[in-house]
């Protein structure tokens, strides 16, 4: 095993030097993968991959808990194509490997992670990924071959085996590796039932992976459910000391303003240039989401939205074109959306628990439009609101500082959401009688006179993004996208890399944006925001510097705790360790659990 030694726990603990981390060539990996992964620019295996690899390859059952960007999924798909290459060819009636994931969005990039890698090592291997909204005569036609590797949700899979276009007794015959992938997330989505179910029919010789970025309660359940006594590749801190669930190389800030001053607030960050691009902003309802877009858009700071009300073929275009840098600005809902319509429903736990359901198969009934999801270069992580859930605010500022990437994220909280703040705070371990330094820093550059100098402007433009015009643009934003989609779908068949084609960031409001808003006057900045615009600037400057020093072969190297490639930790089972058992280590925070539970 790779740069591991064992303690007195019996936990296995990765070796962290530089000079210590084995190449992939050492870790026994295929020389066509290494060849694909060097075309990508990846020349060194991450210390989750560094353990899992060749754990995986042995024929283990693995849980792998590591930071949001730590290099999860080739940590399995990696070991998972080279068991595949070696089997192929071999008669089968279903796939031999199947990988669930929670959304659509989350499927394609699986298969898109997967065709790449394959593409260059030239080998030839079925691979499709199916989702619900697939008509049956498609499921059967993309199952019929069969392929060797299918990627898809558990409903979606549910959906298959209930119409008999897979066949459980072909599973059985054929399954030898099933990949749960963002396992945290799978429960909380409502799939419990659809797992279920397929267990039992995961023939025993099966070899289970559970990849997960947070510890929760739903992950030792899915574990039960599934796995037979597995290895736990873990960070030591999740669930554990707190420290660190988020990457060193994300700094945290927040701002406390009321709920009516958010659109100021993100207004003077945006329009000041104190925070760097690219942006990802959350909001928790899609109607705030069009909100904010609207009113962004009237001093010419153009966005786009991604929300799960949208048809996929756009959500998936519009990911694609912000990934490849056609703008800077993305307002994403995440999972939180659900309480916008919750809240007017019954108040009765029971009808909540169904409306709920209802609500999230009427949305999308693989719902779930950023979670998990790579974006590319994001460098900003706004919590326009913040999330009802520690977790959900885990997932969210790991859109940021993926892989060597550097990060920052600004939360505003206004007083309705200290709670969750400090809830947050408290699992961070960002706590005053800590002698640690503070996670959740105020954030510095932005001065009461540069939010007071916007004022005036932005409160008047506020008033003028009306309920109706919200609800116009946004009912017109989808009878857009749905034209676009059907043209997406047709165009990307002939022209797959045509990003241009259709821009999600035009201006919505019928009416232009006033000229005069466009730039903010001079005189209305005070010396201390122009510097800290500047301070900003240059940081960015230096950022394509140290970008560039982490280009592969370069020397320079992260502070080893300030990188999310970096720390680990590995439990065996049992049955390696002597029978010593690790104590304590899933313990998560009764708030935390709480919350998870009313969320999603
Ligand atoms: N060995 C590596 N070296 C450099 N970059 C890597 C390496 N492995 C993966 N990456 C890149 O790191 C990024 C994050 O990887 P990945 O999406 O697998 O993270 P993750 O751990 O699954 O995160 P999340 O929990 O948020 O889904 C991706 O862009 C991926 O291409």
């Amino acid at each position: 095993m790779a740069n591991v030694s064992k303690n007195e726990e019996g936990v296995v603990e990765g070796g962290q030097e530089e000079e210590e981390i084995k190449t992939f060539e050492e870790l026994s990996l295929d020389p066509r993968l290494i060849r694909a992964l060097t075309k990508k620019g990846i020349t060194k295996p991450t210390p989750i991959q560094q353990v899992a690899i060749p754990l995986i390859l042995e024929g283990k059952d693995v849980v792998a808990r590591a930071k949001t960007g730590s290099g999860k999924t080739f940590a399995y798909l990696l070991p998972l194509l080279q068991k595949i290459f070696s089997d192929v060819g071999s008669p089968k009636t279903a796939p031999c490997a199947l990988v669930l994931v929670p959304t659509r969005e989350l499927c394609q990039q699986v298969y898109s992670e997967v065709l790449s890698l394959i593409e260059v090592c030239r080998v030839q291997l079925k691979v499709v990924q199916l989702t619900s909204s697939m008509p049956v005569s498609d499921l059967r036609a993309a199952l019929s071959g069969p392929p060797d590797i299918l990627v898809s949700t558990p409903a979606c899979i549910s959906t298959c085996m209930s119409r008999d276009v897979l066949q459980a007794k072909s599973l059985q015959d054929s399954l030898s590796i099933l990949v749960l992938d963002e396992a945290d997330l799978l429960l909380s989505y409502g799939y419990e039932d659809d797992l279920k179910a397929l267990t039992r029919y995961i023939p025993r010789r099966c070899q289970c992976l559970l990849m997960s970025a947070t510890s929760s309660a739903d992950v030792e359940k899915l574990k039960k459910l599934v796995l037979h006594n597995p290895f736990i590749l873990t960070l030591p801190e999740v669930g554990d000391t707190k420290d660190d669930i988020i990457p060193k190389n994300v700094q945290q800030f927040w701002i406390s303003c009321s709920a009516s001053d958010k659109l100021l607030h993100v207004l003077a960050l945006l329009k000041l240039e104190l925070v760097q691009k690219k942006v990802l902003i959350f909001v928790n309802t899609i109607n705030m989401a069009y909100r904010l877009r609207l009113f962004l858009e009237q001093f010419g700071i153009r966005s786009a939205v991604l929300n799960g009300e949208l048809p996929q073929n756009s959500r998936l275009h519009i990911l694609e074109e912000f990934n490849a840098g056609l703008f800077d600005y993305l307002i994403a809902t995440d999972g939180s959306q659900i309480k916008e319509k919750e809240e007017v429903k019954s108040e009765n736990q029971v009808s909540l628990r169904n409306s709920k359901k209802h609500l999230m198969k009427k949305l999308d009934s693989e719902f779930g439009v950023v979670r998990g999801i790579d974006f590319k270069n994001v460098y900003t992580v706004i919590n326009f609101e913040m999330p009802p859930t520690p977790a959900g605010y885990v997932h969210r500022i790991g859109r940021t500082g993926r892989a060597y990437n550097t990060g920052a994220s600004v939360s505003l909280v206004s007083p309705n959401e200290m709670e969750i703040f400090e809830e947050i705070k408290s699992m961070l371990g960002d706590n005053e009688n800590e002698d640690s330094s503070s996670f959740i820093a105020p954030f510095p550059l932005l001065t009461k006179n540069a939010v007071e100098s916007l004022r005036y402007r932005a409160e008047d433009i506020a008033k003028s993004v009306t309920k109706v015009l919200i609800r116009e643009s946004r009912a017109q934003d989808l009878r857009n996208e749905i034209v676009n989609s059907e043209k997406l779908k047709a165009h990307f068949e002939a022209n797959p890399r045509d990003l241009d084609l259709l821009k999600h960031d035009k201006v919505l409001s019928k009416k232009p944006p006033p000229q005069h808003l466009k730039a903010v006057p001079e005189y209305l900045l005070d010396a201390t925001t122009r510097e800290a615009s500047k301070i900003v600037k240059f940081a960015r400057a230096a950022m394509g510097n140290t970008k560039s020093a982490h280009r592969p072969g370069s020397k320079k190297k992260f502070r080893k705790s300030g990188d999310p490639l970096k720390t680990f930790s590995a439990e065996a089972p049992k049955r390696y360790k002597g029978g010593k058992k690790r104590k304590g280590k899933d313990g998560e925070d009764e708030g935390h659990k709480q919350r998870k539970k009313h969320s999603a």
